[in-house]
């Protein structure tokens, strides 16, 4: 908690009928009850420190931070019933004569339950109009002095993402809280799908904006990363399609009102899925760094992916529910459960670049967590990295060693940017994955029984490890590669000649006949929930190449009664 620092105003005012001392200063907002005398007792000192310090009474002593103040709104009480001021009123109210006090209404954030944020609001009252009126603009002069803050954003609503739910979201829930805070947007209602990643790539007005906000799912956010960093890098003369560059950052935030089927960006840099929390951390102007993931194949840039890369299990998946979107979120489940009797494995070769210098694995217990400590000091090595990039390029050759290599057979091979935490696994498919390290956890998942795999799973939603078996391996990764054993090379596909032919028949009639058990020799890759075209692919981090309006998982408080300046 802040201290509060020099103050700029200190008052009596009143909080419905009681008394309070008001004070702010360029942190906080207090406004603590006025007690009656304290009961001299003989055997305490007056400004002791508890021995067991106790949280204080939250109707007698309240803070806020400055930078958690949504907006002040002036209004006028009469005989206990409030009004907003339109001037007209308090002229009447003044010739009658009648009791007319000044009020100002101040909005800001409050925390509620698993990361959930509010608008609550307090009014106090004065009698003296010019107190009133310095204490709004002394609080309006603190907001405006925060440059963080968004003034004007582009708005993009998907209507059919998730439950079809984004048009009334954002018109019933966001959009009233952006005007409470003076905050212009423009709204685009898209048409069809990729109509905001074309707007971003060719049309948009960018320089007239602080920020672009997605009204969908993860779908929706993946649209319009497409469409910032390609822009973004036209903009700065890189050429977005290579595999070698080293991609320039977007300087416009990008704000997720999520309303889609998994919400797994917002849930994993946020900690929930609410609409109201996601208008809250664009509005206070938070900023939080994301890695993305360029996907090449054959050195032709393929997608950009922030959360998933998946292969088998989850490509398989994704594929089966995309013919099954009327459904709605439901669909993951029945696809999930299909393919998890079905039962496919996969073959191929997967190369990576382990991530050298960096602190944690992804076997770590702690978390990436608001401020996180990994995330600032992986990325600081990132940009040094960077600045020498063409050295560490050519170190990163096959021929330099540091490359490692694995053959197999594989049920899943997963690449997870982030936690990839959502509703269905609320700590994640790489719950000490990072959002800002520059790397990814590579989660090689090898042939099992299916009820290991079902093991592996449900570990998903417990606290168990869900890495901490046999036939599971898990690297952190700055660059990785995979082959599916069919495009391998022709010395490779001889030794497996007579195999590969029995299977070549054999995939064909199971794709008739998949309950015959026998696994077709190719899935397709989940990337960030779309289908990519190529099995064959090359994936490089770019360490915090965007920003979200968000601030990453808050801690649950924990409360300390001494740095708390109400109690002091
Ligand atoms: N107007 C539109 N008509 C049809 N499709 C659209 C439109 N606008 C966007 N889309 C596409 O809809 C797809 C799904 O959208 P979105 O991500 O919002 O929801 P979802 O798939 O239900 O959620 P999630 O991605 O979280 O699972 C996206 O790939 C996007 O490109
Ligand atoms: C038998 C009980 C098993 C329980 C297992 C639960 C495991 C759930 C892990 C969920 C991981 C989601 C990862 C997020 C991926 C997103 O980029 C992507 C786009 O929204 N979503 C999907 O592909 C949707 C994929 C949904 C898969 C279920
Ligand atoms: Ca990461």
């Amino acid at each position: 908690m802040e201290r509060p620092g020099r103050l700029l105003l200190q008052s009596e005012l009143r909080v419905r009928n009681a008394a309070y001392d008001v004070s702010l200063s360029r942190s906080l907002l207090i406004w603590k009850r006025r007690t009656s005398s304290p009961v001299y007792h003989p055997f305490r000192p007056r400004f002791c420190v508890p021995l067991f310090p106790r949280r204080p009474d939250p109707g007698v002593c309240h803070s806020v931070p400055v930078s958690e103040i949504i907006s002040v709104r002036e209004e006028e009480e009469e005989n206990g019933s409030r009004q907003r001021d339109d001037g007209s009123w308090k002229k009447i109210r003044e010739r009658e004569g009648k009791d007319c006090r000044q009020a100002f209404t101040v909005l800001y954030v409050e925390r509620c339950r698993q990361h959930r944020w509010r608008c609550a609001e307090v009014t106090f009252t004065c009698s003296d109009e010019a107190v009133c009126q310095h204490w709004v603009s002394s609080i309006r002069e603190q907001l405006a002095s925060n440059t963080s803050r968004p003034k004007h954003l582009l708005v993009y609503i998907n209507p059919y993402g998730g439950k079809r739910q984004g048009k009334r979201i954002y018109e019933q829930k966001v959009a009233p809280l952006f005007t409470q805070a003076g905050i212009s947007t423009s709204v685009i209602v898209t048409e069809y799908a990729n109509h905001a990643r074309d707007h971003l790539k060719m049309e948009a007005e960018l320089k007239k904006f602080d920020g672009v906000v997605c009204v969908g799912g993860d779908g929706m956010f993946s649209e319009i990363i497409h469409g910032l960093i390609w822009r973004t890098q036209i903009d700065c003369g890189v050429d977005p399609n290579s595999t070698e560059e080293a991609l320039s950052p977007c300087s416009l935030r990008i704000g997720i009102i999520p309303a889609g089927s998994t919400d797994c960006i917002c849930f994993a840099s946020v900690g929930t899925n609410d609409p109201v929390t996601s208008a809250l951390h664009i509005i206070v102007g938070d900023s939080q760094p994301l890695d993305v993931c360029s996907v090449h194949h054959n050195n032709m840039f393929l997608r950009y992916s922030v959360s998933l890369l998946g292969y088998g299990f989850y490509g398989d998946v994704l594929s089966d529910s995309e013919r099954k979107r009327w459904m709605g979120p439901a669909r993951y489940d029945f696809s999930g459960l299909k393919m998890f009797l079905t039962h496919h494995y996969y073959e191929g070769t997967v190369s990576y670049l382990p991530a050298k210098g960096i602190i944690g694995t992804p076997r770590d217990a702690t978390r990436c967590r608001s401020g996180c400590v990994i995330c600032q000091h992986n990325g600081q090595l990132n940009s040094e990295r960077s600045e020498k990039y063409e050295m560490d390029e050519a170190s990163d050759s096959e021929s330099s060693g540091e490359w490692r290599t694995i053959r197999g057979k594989f049920l899943a091979i997963n690449a997870a940017s982030m936690s990839c935490a959502c509703p269905r696994s609320p700590k994640g498919l790489s719950p000490a994955a990072h959002l800002a390290d520059g790397t990814t956890d590579l989660i090689l998942v090898r042939k099992c029984s299916r009820f290991n795999f079902l093991r592996h799973l449900l570990r998903h939603t417990s606290k168990d490890d869900q890495f901490d078996l046999t036939f599971i391996e898990v690297h952190r990764v700055r660059r990785f590669r995979f082959m599916p054993r069919h495009c391998q090379s022709d010395s490779d596909l001889e030794l497996d000649l007579h195999e590969n032919s029995k299977r070549q028949i054999f995939s064909q009639i199971c794709k008739d006949h998949p309950a015959c058990g026998c696994a077709p020799a190719y899935s397709s890759w989940n990337c960030d929930g779309e289908i990519l075209t190529h099995t064959a692919i090359d994936v490089r981090v770019h360490g915090q190449l965007i920003k979200l309006f968000a601030r990453g998982i808050e801690e649950l408080p924990v409360f300390e009664d001494l740095s708390n300046p109400c109690a002091i």
